[in-house]
């Protein structure tokens, strides 16, 4: 479980995050949307230390990762799964390296045992003999799925992915979707994913929220979406003509 709890957050004069708390649980997929400059990105980094919130703490299990030292927040670090914009490979390392590089950086594992994980990560991505393949000889969902692979390989606790399907098309964004929600419920992740994307909000979203200028303005779950009267999240939401006439038949 995270708990983030009146999260603030300045760059300069700009106030990007204006106290915003949620709780995230294990085996869920939970989906920050809104719309462009709205925060999404921000928090994520806010949750995961990559930036330190001006104001607000943020609970990994209970214990207040906001206020821990370098080293005492290696523990958590390392249970995190991290899945980044561009998948974020390293283009010079094979797949097979790609994916044992945190397990060199954070265990003391084997070299068989390393290769032993990151078969077992690959074939849980569907990528099973691609081991020796470099970046440049991927699809784009094949490196999410290197991505995923990568991120899963140390067993983490916690997962976080920002837009996982930019640049998919919509089957294999579905596919990427699934693939999420199952790992996620499989290993009883907690999972907080950023995305535009409204496929994967009514797919996937089992909590959602929406931002709105760094405020929450509203949370609940994919089925409860359709049912909001609150202007800005059905603008969001149903700012398309396949939504709106999806929300017609609803
Ligand atoms: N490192 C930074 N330094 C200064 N300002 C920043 C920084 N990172 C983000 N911002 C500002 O914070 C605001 C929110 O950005 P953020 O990337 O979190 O939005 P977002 O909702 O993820 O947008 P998008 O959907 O377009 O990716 C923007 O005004 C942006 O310029």
């Amino acid at each position: 479980m995270i708990e983030i709890k009146d999260i603030y957050k300045t760059f300069g004069e700009n106030e990007v995050l204006k106290g915003i708390s949620a709780k995230f649980e294990p085996g869920k997929n939970h989906l920050i949307i809104g719309g462009s400059g709205s925060g999404k990105t921000t928090l994520l980094k806010c949750i995961v230390g990559l930036h330190e919130p001006t104001k607000g703490q943020v609970l990994f299990s209970g214990e207040n990762f906001t206020e821990m030292s370098f080293e005492q927040r290696v523990p958590i670090r390392t249970a995190i799964g991290m899945l980044f914009q561009n998948s974020a490979l390293f283009d010079s390392m094979t797949v097979e390296e790609n994916i044992i590089f945190p397990l060199n950086l954070f265990t003391d594992q084997s070299r068989s045992e390393k290769l032993d994980r990151a078969n077992f990560c690959l074939e849980r991505v569907n990528l099973k003999g691609k081991n020796h393949l470099y970046p440049s000889e991927l699809s784009g969902g094949m490196k999410k799925r290197v991505g995923i692979a990568r991120a899963i390989s140390m067993e983490p606790k916690y997962l976080f992915v920002d837009e996982p399907n930019s640049g998919l098309d919509p089957q294999t964004s579905i596919l990427i979707d699934e693939l999420i929600n199952e790992i996620t419920q499989e290993y009883k992740i907690t999972t907080v994913v950023v995305t535009h994307d409204m496929n994967s909000v009514m797919g996937i979203g089992d909590h959602i929220i929406f931002l709105n200028q760094g405020q929450k303005w509203w949370e609940g779950s994919n089925k409860d979406i359709a049912h909001s009267d609150i202007k800005e999240l059905n603008d969001f939401v149903f700012a398309s003509k396949f939504m709106q006439a999806a929300k017609a038949k609803l």
